[in-house]
């Protein structure tokens, strides 16, 4: 797990030896206390240098292994001891030195990197902090402010960013390796002393306390409730405080209160669902790794909405060429110039120049016959899209792909119009979509795998986080808010309010709550969506509308919000007020107050104290309920992707892992116990009646979610 070369006669050349990212598992600890003590005794050994096998230093501590008992040699005491030795060693940087692999560099008396590696101490996204020196070191290095800024945000730095704050000695583009033996060689007639980070004094700033407290401040306003980073600003605090054998001490304390949180838990499990949720497989056994996907170069993006626009920006700024497409000529003028606006600010931001030249606009479909694949972002209308999609099929060549950014229509219904269903796939973008990371991948039962390998392979390189998922009514996400908002409106009736149940949601980490969220979506969405299905209409008596509709509890307040013409902030009324149409300051507003009072009395429901807890157990086993049904129906293949869809689409707290990492971590047999209790008093709501799912598993032990998958292989699968 760590090679060990003589080279130059006199340099022990040490190579991590873990892929992909030889991370620093207990075998390459074990390796590198081995080949340093080797290095160190041999007399002909004059210098060392470190580097990491396939073009990467190291991605930090093995995080698979947090999760069992700790073995083999602990890093901390390793770490101290190649400081201390008497042989100059240098790292040798190249692809990553991330969390205990910028650590490891950081023992190292001398640090080469190359141009395009990238360095930064993530551990904060983990729920965890720098605790292999990294908080004490970085402060020594590079003062307290810029330690501070990347300890807290493990932000990754450029090799040139690491060079200006004084991370590394020298930037290279030659072999990083053969720079680092040569560097390593000059270095042995020097003295050591000043080269080791623990032995240096922390520059600290003046005003030490005035900056601690405000990035505190600024954390406890983005963190919501996220543990880590107020305990990294700690261990920071601790080095500018403490000598470093106390500082490490305390590094050592805060550290195994974050270990043990299931903070640290939710957000390992994380990282690991964000890669899992790429892995697709079909009943017909295609699979992510077998499929060649098709080379994209020129789309097309049908209606410049705001979907659109989003759509266009996206494809475009990774260098696919975009005809945009809209049905008239005014519109088509204030979509372009939308688009440009936002390449060109996007363009600023990362610092390159726009790609304008990659863009068209026209007013014609006929300009479409040539392109790779299209992408359909008209209005939430099924007859309309059936039209689009029956011209498309005319039109474009035969093996164009044809894709769809409904947010929950039958994707299997607009493949049955064309002349190539195996080519036609759901592409659900969230909006703003040249913003947010989720893709769902809605797969037809008539989409090919290798549409779905396009799409799949497309979502990445527009940098999103794709996930593939079955074809029903609301895909995952859509379909899991409905029992999610209806708990949450059903809260309303029995005498919570809009901005109570809101500031729940966000204390317990929600970006947004579920009611400020309609508002700034458009609460006519949902309202137009529940009169297609029936639910709503000029039938309905407005003076005494139905609490029952179809069979089942209907809470018509929604509606009735809507019929004043409230549709959210870009009306300025909603669920809230707003300062104006388009504002996005919400302040509670009496008339909602007033209408929920007259409501009430109304029905003689009486107006109870809803705790906190009520209204958490109800909106979130509601929503964990509907995505136990999603895994039985197939829709999505394992719990990770529900999670991962909630994560990068809703606004789900990372550090509470996602709805169904939530259910396990609160117990199953307490969400089925919870859903029991609410669906007996309410048991006209079938949205809390619990799952076969949820109760199996229950029945089973309550398997870790790691193993739900076992319990659910039997069943169908949609994708
Ligand atoms: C006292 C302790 C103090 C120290 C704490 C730490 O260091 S905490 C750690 C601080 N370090 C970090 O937070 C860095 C975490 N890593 C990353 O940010 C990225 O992986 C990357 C930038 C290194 C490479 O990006 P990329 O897009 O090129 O590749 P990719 O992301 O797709 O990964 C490829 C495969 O490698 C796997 N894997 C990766 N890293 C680890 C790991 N450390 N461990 C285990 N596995 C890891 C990953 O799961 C995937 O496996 P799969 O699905 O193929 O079975």
């Amino acid at each position: 797990m760590a090679r060990y070369e003589l080279v130059k006669r006199s340099v022990a050349l040490i190579t991590l030896t873990n892929p992909p990212v030889n991370s620093l598992s207990s075998a390459v600890r074990h390796g590198i206390a081995k080949t340093m003590d080797r290095a160190l005794s041999d007399p002909k050994v004059t210098a060392v240098v470190i580097c990491g096998e396939n073009g990467r230093f190291c991605g930090g501590a093995d995080i698979r292994e947090f999760a069992g008992p700790m073995r083999g040699p602990p890093l901390l005491p390793l770490l101290d001891s190649i400081e201390a030795g008497e042989k100059p060693v240098v790292a040798a940087i190249e692809g990553v030195a991330l969390g205990g692999g910028l650590e490891l560099a950081l023992v190292c008396h001398y640090r080469i990197a190359h141009s395009k590696a990238r360095l930064g101490l993530p551990e904060v996204t983990l729920g965890l902090l720098p605790a292999a020196g990294g908080t004490q070191r970085l402060p020594r290095l590079i003062g307290i402010p810029a330690a501070l800024e990347l300890i807290t945000t493990g932000r990754h730095v450029s090799s040139q960013e690491a060079l200006k704050l004084g991370i590394v000695d020298q930037v290279t583009e030659q072999n990083v390796c053969e720079v680092a033996v040569e560097f390593a060689l000059r270095a042995v007639a020097k003295p050591l002393s000043s080269r080791r980070l623990s032995a240096l004094t922390v520059p600290c700033p003046p005003d030490l306390d005035a900056l601690l407290e405000a990035v505190t401040m600024q954390i406890q306003k983005k963190a919501r409730g996220m543990m880590a980073p107020l305990a990294c600003v700690q261990a920071v605090r601790a080095a500018a405080t403490m000598p470093y054998s106390q500082g490490i001490k305390r590094e050592s304390e805060l550290m195994a209160t974050l270990f043990n949180s299931g903070q640290a838990r939710a957000l390992q499990y994380c990282f690991f669902a964000e890669r899992t949720a790429g892995k697709w497989t079909l009943p017909s056994g295609a699979q992510w790794n077998d499929t060649k996907p098709r080379e994209i170069r020129s789309a097309a993006v049908i209606g410049l909405g705001t979907m659109g626009r989003g759509i266009a920006v996206s494809l475009a700024r990774v260098g696919i060429s975009v005809i945009a497409v809209e049905s008239d000529k005014k519109l088509m003028e204030t979509g372009r110039q939308m688009v440009i606006g936002m390449l060109e600010r996007d363009a600023k931001r990362r610092g390159v120049s726009a790609s304008l030249n990659l863009l068209k606009f026209t007013l014609s479909l006929q300009d479409l016959k040539d392109v790779d694949l299209v992408i359909e972002a008209v209005f939430e209308d099924m007859a309309l899209k059936k039209r689009v999609f029956q011209e498309l099929s005319k039109l474009c060549r035969p093996t164009t792909l044809l894709c769809s950014n409904t947010s929950g229509l039958d994707v299997d219904a607009l493949a049955g119009v064309t002349d190539r269903p195996q080519l036609v796939i759901g592409m659900h973008f969230f909006s703003p979509a040249h913003v947010m990371k989720l893709l769902e991948v809605v797969c037809g039962p008539r989409s090919s795998s290798e549409t779905i390998a396009t799409a799949m392979s497309l979502g990445k390189r527009m940098e999103k986080v794709s996930v593939a998922v079955g074809n029903c009514p609301g895909f995952v996400g859509n379909r899991m808010l409905k029992p999610y908002s209806d708990q949450a409106t059903f809260l309303l009736e029995e005498g919570a309010t809009p901005e109570q149940i809101d500031k729940v949601l966000e204390d317990f980490g929600f970006a947004m709550g579920v009611f400020r969220m309609s508002d700034l979506a458009g609460l006519d969405v949902g309202w137009r969506v529940r009169k297609e299905s029936g639910l709503t209409g000029p039938d309905v008596d407005p003076k005494n509308p139905p609490r029952r509709r179809q069979g089942r509890k209907y809470c018509p307040i929604p509606d009735m919000v809507c019929e004043q013409g409230r549709f959210g902030q870009k009306t300025g009324r909603g669920w809230y007020m707003y300062d104006k149409p388009g504002g996005t300051n919400a302040k509670p507003d009496p008339l909602i107050q007033n209408l929920l009072e007259t409501y009430r009395s109304r029905y003689g429901i009486k107006p109870r104290n809803i705790t906190d807890q009520e209204i958490i157990d109800r909106c979130l086993f509601a929503l964990a309920n509907e995505g136990f049904r999603i895994l039985e129906d197939g829709i999505a293949a394992r719990p990770e992707d529900i999670d991962v869809i909630y994560q990068f689409g809703y606004g789900f707290p990372r550090h509470r892992g996602g709805p169904m990492f939530y259910a396990s971590m609160v117990g199953l047999e307490r969400v089925l116990e919870r859903l029991e209790h609410y669906h007996q008093a309410h048991p006209d709501v079938p949205h809390l009646e619990p799952s076969p799912l949820l109760k199996k598993l229950v029945a089973c032990g309550s398997p870790p979610i790691q193993k739900w998958r076992e319990h659910i292989k039997t069943m169908h699968s949609h994708l």
